[in-house]
């Protein structure tokens, strides 16, 4: 198999429908090898349904999904083996190690000891934790843990990466320490991400395109400069006139789910701040 197809993602025609509520409606859309797609929208828009079905957690009611050239449907393990998950709740390990969380995952996954050495070696550098390897995961600041859990979620060395709300919860500095790590991994090693998030600025910051869902629909997909364009009267960078604000993200999310954003909290809470320089 091609390096291109181990990272890309098809949607087709998913619907997924819950007694009689359809909570995903047809949705389909491609997520290239290397790409990072945002996913938007308002509370209860399908998000989680959506990638719970992709992620093979959840039965696909209807049409399929396509990762890596591995079908949902027909080989939900191959998927499983072919992606790394970053679920929204913090799920490490609080009473082991950040080693012995890394080492967990790799078993789980069978990694063989020497390929398990190395993967943990190579992502305690890339998520800058080699100097708490030994530490308690009770210890670490939130950004610390949310590191972790990302070198956790790569420790199989997935192409594909899908990531809920990477960063709720987070203070300004770790998320953004969050961020470079994110577009530094996608950079070096070419690993498809998608990932859900509801902020605007972190849709802006990491995401080649962003996908909007609303009531089970995907209303609009395009980079974010094209969607601030296809808002009317929407302006962008240099195209701003003199006095005029330009056209934001928060805007063409207004325009296209008539919701204004939820879960605006880039101050974090409760993680406390990083402890680290
Ligand atoms: N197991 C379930 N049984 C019945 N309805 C469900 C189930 N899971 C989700 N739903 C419904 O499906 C719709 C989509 O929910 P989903 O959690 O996917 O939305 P979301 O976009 O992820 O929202 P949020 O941003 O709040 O996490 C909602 O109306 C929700 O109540």
């Amino acid at each position: 198999m091609s390096r291109v197809e181990a990272g890309s993602i098809q949607v087709e025609r998913v619907v997924k429908r819950f007694g009689d509520f359809e909570a995903v409606r047809g949705v389909s859309f491609g997520v290239g090898s290397g790409e990072v797609l945002g996913l938007l929208g308002p509370n209860g828009a399908g998000k989680s349904t959506l990638i719970r079905m992709m992620t093979a957690l959840l039965p696909i009611t209807e049409g399929e999904v396509v990762i890596g050239g591995c079908s949902v449907r027909t080989d939900p393990d191959g998927v499983r083996r072919r992606i790394g998950v970053l679920p929204q709740a913090m799920t490490s390990d609080t009473d082991l190690t950040v080693e012995e969380n890394l080492s967990i995952y790799a078993k789980l996954y069978g990694l063989e000891a020497p390929r398990r050495r190395r993967s943990m070696e190579e992502l305690l550098e890339a998520v800058d934790l080699v100097h708490k390897r030994k530490a308690m995961v009770r210890t670490l600041s939130g950004g610390m843990r949310r590191r972790l859990e990302i070198a956790r979620g790569l420790i199989h060395s997935p192409r594909v990466f899908f990531l809920d709300e990477p960063t709720t919860g987070l203070d300004p500095v770790s998320r953004v320490r969050v961020w470079d790590l994110l577009k530094r991994l996608n950079r070096e090693h070419g690993i498809t991400m998608l990932l859900s998030t509801h902020h605007m600025d972190e849709a802006d910051a990491l995401c080649g395109r962003i996908a909007i869902v609303d009531q089970g629909t995907l209303v609009a997909l395009d980079t974010s400069e094209n969607l601030k364009r296809s808002v009317p009267g929407g302006r962008v960078g240099e195209e701003v006139s003199p006095g005029r604000k330009p056209t934001t993200l928060d805007d063409v999310f207004v325009h296209f789910t008539g919701h204004v954003i939820s879960g605006k909290d880039p101050g974090g809470s409760g993680a406390g701040p990083e402890e680290e320089a």
